[in-house]
């Protein structure tokens, strides 16, 4: 099974993110060949072999890093070519969280799911019933919050940190039974 996790990371704290998925998903799938790759640095081939895409970014002015929505612009001409169909997807973003889990966490993560729907791909959400969700879980996907009570910048938290291993587990627990 070949997983690439593409993500956007100023400060280090999505990149933490994204560390915190791989290392749960080679837990529940050992044999997982994982990418990890900035998304300005993703190729289009990348996308190709992989069967499971996860992407992650920040959230930048309440939606998702230029350097993300740049390699989905760029993906757009495996959308012609329908490349990416009945491969899985599953996403990831940290906010700085002022007030809560972040201006636009949600709407960012969604605007990812979107992205792989008009793939034709098929999402894999974040279940409530695992653990770690409480801390950095939605629906959507796995997040963090970077910021500290008051937003000023601090990192994403160790549960944060579970959560998103936790995820990760899920995700390559989901993989094994739908991959060939
Ligand atoms: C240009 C810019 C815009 C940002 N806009 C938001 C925002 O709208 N909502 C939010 O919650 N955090 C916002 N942040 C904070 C980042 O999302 C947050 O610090 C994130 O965890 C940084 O991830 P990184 O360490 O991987 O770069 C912004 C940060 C930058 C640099």
């Amino acid at each position: 099974m070949n997983v690439l996790i593409a993500c956007h990371s100023d400060y280090g704290n999505t990149k933490k993110m994204a560390d915190a998925i791989a290392a749960g998903m080679r837990v529940s799938c050992s044999t997982a060949d994982i990418t990890l790759k900035s998304a300005i640095d993703t190729a289009l081939d990348d996308l190709v072999v992989a069967d499971v895409i996860v992407f992650g970014t920040p959230v930048h002015m309440g939606s998702m890093a230029w350097q993300m929505k740049q390699l989905i612009d760029r993906a757009g001409k495996l959308w012609m070519e329908g490349t990416l169909e009945g491969k899985l997807g599953a996403v990831f973003a940290t906010g700085g969280g002022f007030g809560g889990a972040g201006g636009g966490v949600e709407t960012t993560m969604v605007s990812l799911h979107s992205n792989f729907l008009e793939h034709g791909m098929i999402v894999v959400g974040f279940p409530k019933s695992l653990p770690g969700y409480a801390d950095g879980g939605l629906q959507w996907g796995a997040y963090g919050r970077s910021g500290d009570h008051t937003g000023m910048p601090a990192t994403v938290s160790d549960a944060a940190l579970a959560a998103a291993r936790s995820y990760g587990a899920y995700i390559a627990e989901v993989a094994v039974k739908l991959v060939k």
